[in-house]
């Protein structure tokens, strides 16, 4: 249900005939999540930089988010230096937005590191 927490629910696998999200129904969800993510533009990518006290905790940061995208099975690109993680969110199978996008990022934010 849409008032479920998004961190509480799980990837639901998409194809090419999933609807991409609207940047309408983009913008609902993204204030659902915690502060710091942005839509691009067209609506089709989700981003937000994830600051860290040194190496150490950024990669227990991505390994983290690692084992989160691997069990929804849905991935993250990212750019990653000493004390930052770039993390992006887009539905590669529908070139666009999906609700795994933020319900992935919903858990990520949760990680608490
Ligand atoms: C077969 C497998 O489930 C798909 O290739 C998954 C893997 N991870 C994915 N990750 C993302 N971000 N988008 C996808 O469409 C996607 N598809």
């Amino acid at each position: 249900m849409a008032e479920d927490l998004l961190k509480q629910r799980r990837c639901v696998p998409c194809d090419s005939t999933t609807p991409a999200l609207t940047p309408q129904a983009a913008e609902q969800q993204l204030k659902r999540l915690a502060s710091g993510w942005s839509c691009n533009e067209v609506g089709t990518e989700i981003c937000k930089k994830f600051l860290f006290k040194d190496f150490y905790h950024t990669m227990a940061f991505v390994n983290a988010l690692a084992w989160i995208a691997h069990q929804e099975d849905h991935h993250p690109d990212l750019e990653v230096g000493y004390n930052r993680c770039v993390v992006r969110f887009s539905t590669h199978a529908i070139g666009g937005l999906s609700i795994n996008d933020f319900i992935c990022a919903a858990k990520i934010d949760d990680l608490n590191i």
